[in-house]
């Protein structure tokens, strides 16, 4: 290398923020003193979250209907006939038994009236084979409901989880970037669809017992319009007390959720084979499990609190329902004692209100349940609703398959929760057939700038155009096709050799075998599969029977055969080699740029490692999310600028006859 200033003394770039101070000598791994979930309460994402538990009972038992409606619709879309056949069937159940609590009350009749025993018992005989009669038949409606029930709701399930997987894999990048979306995801999965699926379950169990109460109700005013009062009064408390605890347990999941989050997360910590080599030698585990100790009792305190809430709760509503009980008897029996009623209408009273009792239990347990997962599917439903004003732009105009120039115009990016824009006034053009490189120091924009690139994200301001059209003009998804992006840290699909290739275009089961071969012998990658136990089918993960495990470098030629296969528009390369051997970095670098090159092709590559730039027809320098210069190695070195020194700071470590440089190592 002729370079005059390699082998110069290399200096440091000056620090260009002001200097940090030193670090506090501890620090909470979170924050310490904060009430539960108080993280969550300002976010962007969550700021309708514990809002039911502030709604007034009266407006929540108003929404019921109507998301009593969205649950029987969710039912309908997933199974219409079944649906049906719930409602019907339910309705039967409900009608027989009223007209079994008729019976009963015959039977009695004829039990308490004058005339002789045997005489009483004949004349009871039809109404007792109508009750037994009657009850076979609802066991039989019953047992109708409960088959088309286990019939719906894995179809609810399967469809709600579509739904949800659907729009949580396409909503855009940003989205997924908000710190908000694992807690609001994994709320909506965790809790919503499970939900969802027992909500219709509730939702008959609430009707069921409703239709029962009417007959019953009925029937208690027939024998006297005083009862139906009376009994009310001994279980509204205890439904108020239900309402309460429901509306505890809710706010309660809220705060729940963030902590099961940040457990779960030191759990993978502790148990991911990735992280297993690094915990042992830092010898991390006790700090790790310290802190998993330290949420764990957070959550074991939230359920003890609100357990204890729960009992107190349901205490008061019992003791003052067991009054109310008790007075409706004392009514009943100084009813009958007064004359007002006969004695066989005052057993079959009390028939009436043990079976009206049972069923306002129902109802209030019922609707405890249905109050508290409607919650939850509200939850899912916003956040689904939400999902689908995040989804990329659809314009019906799809991006060309092929691209002559794409211009970069003052293109500004800030992230979400960004406090200053990552990207600051770009402006470039690239150009069919070059390779251009992004070079800089880290947090720089390369990234982001590439993201952009690829439709991943849109320009906070500025345009990025293709062929003069802005993207913005083009469906997102469209764009992104046109695209192959090979990402810093690539995924290790744990799928087969082939389908980790194929993945790119969108497809994990079908393949161009040729198209296939190619990228991966440019890769590097086809020297790996030769050597797999089931070549291309073989699947690269230890998770599956017979899987392999590839190594980094390994997993680094998969994915820049992944790139090549994808045969797009752009190539962007982010820092692929990273990890590669240096023979397999040259053969890669040298496949990508000149060897694989697609002619009509633009690839961009990122790279720290500056001698795989010097080719690369034009190389952008960025710095703080501006672009401070650009040109193609020569030109860059002949300005001496940021490029210039940070090439011969790289150069001078391989130069081993630099003074500077001579027994630092042993
Ligand atoms: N998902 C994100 N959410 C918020 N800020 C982000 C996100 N990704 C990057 N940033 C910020 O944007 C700025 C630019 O980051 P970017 O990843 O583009 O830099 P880079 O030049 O590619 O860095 P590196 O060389 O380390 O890969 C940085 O300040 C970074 O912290």
């Amino acid at each position: 290398m002729n370079d005059p200033t390699i082998g110069a003394s290399p200096t440091v770039p000056h620090p260009r923020t002001a200097p940090l101070p030193l670090p506090p000598a501890s620090a909470p791994p979170a924050p310490e003193g904060a009430e539960l979930g108080d993280e969550l309460t300002d976010a962007y994402w969550a700021t309708w979250d514990g809002e039911a538990s502030r709604t007034s009972m009266w407006r929540i038992v108003g929404r019921l209907p109507a998301i009593s409606r969205r649950v029987l619709q969710m039912a309908w879309r997933a199974d219409a006939r079944a649906t049906l056949a719930v409602i019907v069937l339910q309705l039967g159940s409900a009608v027989m038994a009223a007209f079994g609590l008729l019976a009963s009350i015959g039977v009695l009749q004829a039990l308490f009236a004058q005339g002789a025993t045997p005489d009483r018992i004949r004349a009871a005989v039809p109404s007792l084979a109508l009750v037994a009669g009657l009850l076979m038949f609802r066991a039989v409606l019953d047992a109708g409901v409960a088959l088309y029930q286990a019939r719906l709701t894995p179809k609810i399930r399967r469809i709600v989880e579509m739904d949800f997987l659907h729009l949580t894999a396409h909503v855009r990048l940003e989205a997924v970037d908000d710190a908000n979306w694992a807690d609001d995801s994994s709320r909506a999965n965790d809790r919503g669809l499970y939900y969802a699926r027992q909500s219709i379950t509730q939702i008959i169990e609430l009707a069921s017992a409703m239709l029962g109460l009417i007959g019953a109700a009925s029937v208690l005013t027939v024998v006297h319009p005083l009862l139906l009062p009376l009994l009310l009064a001994s279980v509204i408390p205890q439904g108020l007390a239900s309402v309460r605890s429901a509306r505890m347990r809710f706010l309660s999941q809220v705060r729940y959720s963030t902590l099961q989050r940040r457990i779960r997360l030191f759990t993978w910590l502790l148990l991911d084979r990735t992280a297993a080599a690094e915990l042992r030698s830092s010898t991390a585990q006790p700090a790790l499990l310290g802190e998993h100790e330290r949420i764990a009792r957070r959550i074991e305190e939230e359920d003890t609190r609100l357990g204890r809430a729960e009992a107190g709760t349901a205490l008061a509503g019992r003791a003052i329902g067991g009054l109310a009980t008790g007075l409706t008897y004392a009514a009943l029996a100084l009813m009958t004692m007064a004359g007002w009623l006969p004695l066989a209408s005052g057993g079959g009273a009390v028939l009436a209100i043990r079976a009206s009792q049972g069923t306002l239990t129902r109802i209030v347990l019922a609707t405890h349940y249905v109050y508290e997962h409607a919650l939850w599917v509200d939850d899912l439903l916003t956040f689904l609703a939400k999902c689908r004003t995040l989804l990329p732009r659809r314009t019906g105009r799809s991006a060309p398959g092929k691209v002559k120039t794409i211009t970069v115009d003052h293109v500004e990016y800030t992230y979400p929760d960004g406090k200053k824009p990552a990207l600051n006034g770009v402006s470039m053009e690239l150009t069919a057939g070059s390779t251009v490189a992004f070079v800089g120091a880290n947090g720089s924009g390369k990234s982001t700038m590439s993201k952009l690139l690829a439709g991943l994200y849109e320009p906070t301001a500025g345009t990025i155009s293709w062929d003069g059209t802005d993207v913005l003009e083009l469906d997102a998804e469209s764009v992104q096709a046109q695209v192959a992006m090979v990402l810093q840290d690539p995924v290790e699909w744990p799928l087969s050799a082939l389908a980790n290739i194929t993945i790119s275009t969108g497809t994990i089961t079908e393949a161009d075998p040729e198209r296939a071969h190619r990228a991966a012998t440019a890769s590097g990658a086809d020297r790996v599969i030769a050597g797999l136990p089931q070549q291309w089918t073989t699947p690269l993960s230890k998770r599956f029977k017979d899987g392999e495990e590839l190594s980094g470098g390994n997993w680094a030629k998969f994915a820049v055969a992944r790139g090549l296969y994808k045969d797009a528009a752009v190539l962007l390369l982010d820092e692929p080699t990273a990890s590669m051997d240096p023979r397999a970095e040259h053969a890669a670098y040298t496949a990508v740029l000149r060897g694989h090159h697609r002619t009509d092709r633009i690839t961009i590559l990122i790279s720290h490692r500056l001698a795989s730039v010097i080719e690369c027809d034009q190389i952008f320098v960025f710095q703080d999310g501006r672009i401070i210069e650009n040109g193609d190695h020569t030109s860059l070195m002949e300005q001496n600028g940021e490029y210039a020194q940070m090439f011969t700071l790289q150069a001078a470590a391989y130069q081993t006859d630099t003074p500077s440089r001579k027994g630092e190592c042993g």
